[in-house]
């Protein structure tokens, strides 16, 4: 019999083209151990969900996968994140040019105060795109690939404040891949949305993956099971499992899993 490690080291390794990689990765909040010696893999151009409890880190691993932990004061990270086989946490890394690379989407829709138009052209221009035709042209790509587009078109002078929560969230997502990722991480990125507007971003998600590797922190399992490939279950900073999505949610492995799946708590 494989020991469960054994099983999920075997079932992981069937990841053939991987995008991003943490190995040994935990992450500290001043003295506190938020995200506890992480190792996985993330597929390429594939979804993959990170579920479980309020507080067991799968945030603060989501921000950790393009430095935006960073930003708050007394963080430490140990271990790697492999982008192309180059440790991002690496103090030398361009954390600009890596948050260009792994683009974020928040919980609560964020544009600025600013029109839809210039909300999407923000990062291109500040790349150093002037030309108008050029940024027209991404500003529309980018408004289609997030779904956008049609409901916009005729208000792409008006404030990106003024459209509603759904609207605004893929609006956000419009802006993230303007610059052209690779990566998008999405922090439960419907959480604050009616279910019309949820289905919608779990439509684009599905279609972004063509394009995009996706990584969703979700507090809904249905979720987890309708739009990812794989699905990672966390409790209280530890990994406890991570399989492909339908193996998770028809024969976890783990006990801990299987309670969570079935709402025994969290
Ligand atoms: N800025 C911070 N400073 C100190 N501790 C923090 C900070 N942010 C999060 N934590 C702690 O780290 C742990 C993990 O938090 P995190 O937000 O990553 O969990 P989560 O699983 O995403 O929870 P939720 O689903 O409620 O967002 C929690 O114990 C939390 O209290």
């Amino acid at each position: 019999m494989p020991t469960t490690e054994t099983k999920q080291e075997q079932k992981t390794g069937i990841i053939a083209d991987i995008a991003l990689e943490a190995k040994n990765f935990s992450m500290y909040y001043s003295n506190f151990k938020a995200v506890k010696n992480v190792s996985m893999a993330f597929p390429k151009n594939d979804v993959t969900a990170l579920i479980g409890p309020s507080g067991c880190g799968k945030s603060t691993f989501l921000r950790s996968l393009n430095r935006m932990n960073d930003i708050i004061p007394g963080t430490r990270m140990e271990g790697e994140i492999l982008l192309d086989g180059n440790n991002i946490l690496d103090p030398t890394v361009d954390v600009v040019e890596l948050r260009r690379q792994i683009g974020m989407v928040w919980q609560r829709p964020n544009p600025f105060e600013k029109s839809v138009f210039d909300n999407v052209a923000y990062g291109p221009k500040y790349q150093g795109i002037r030309n108008k035709k050029k940024l027209e042209e991404i500003v529309e790509e980018s408004l289609r690939k997030a779904a956008l587009w049609d409901e916009v078109k005729d208000r792409l002078h008006t404030s990106a404040k003024a459209l509603s929560g759904g609207q605004q969230q893929r609006l956000c997502i419009a802006r993230s891949i303007a610059i052209k990722p690779r990566i998008l991480l999405l922090d439960e990125p419907t959480s604050a949305l009616d279910p019309i507007s949820t289905m919608k971003i779990e439509e684009l998600v599905v279609e972004l993956k063509k394009e995009y590797t996706i990584i969703i922190v979700t507090h809904n399992m249905q979720q987890a099971a309708r739009i990812s490939s794989y699905t990672a279950f966390f409790l209280m900073g530890d990994l406890i499992e991570y399989d492909q999505t339908n193996n998770m949610f028809l024969s976890p492995s783990k006990q801990e899993t299987s309670d969570y799946i079935a709402g025994r708590f969290g």
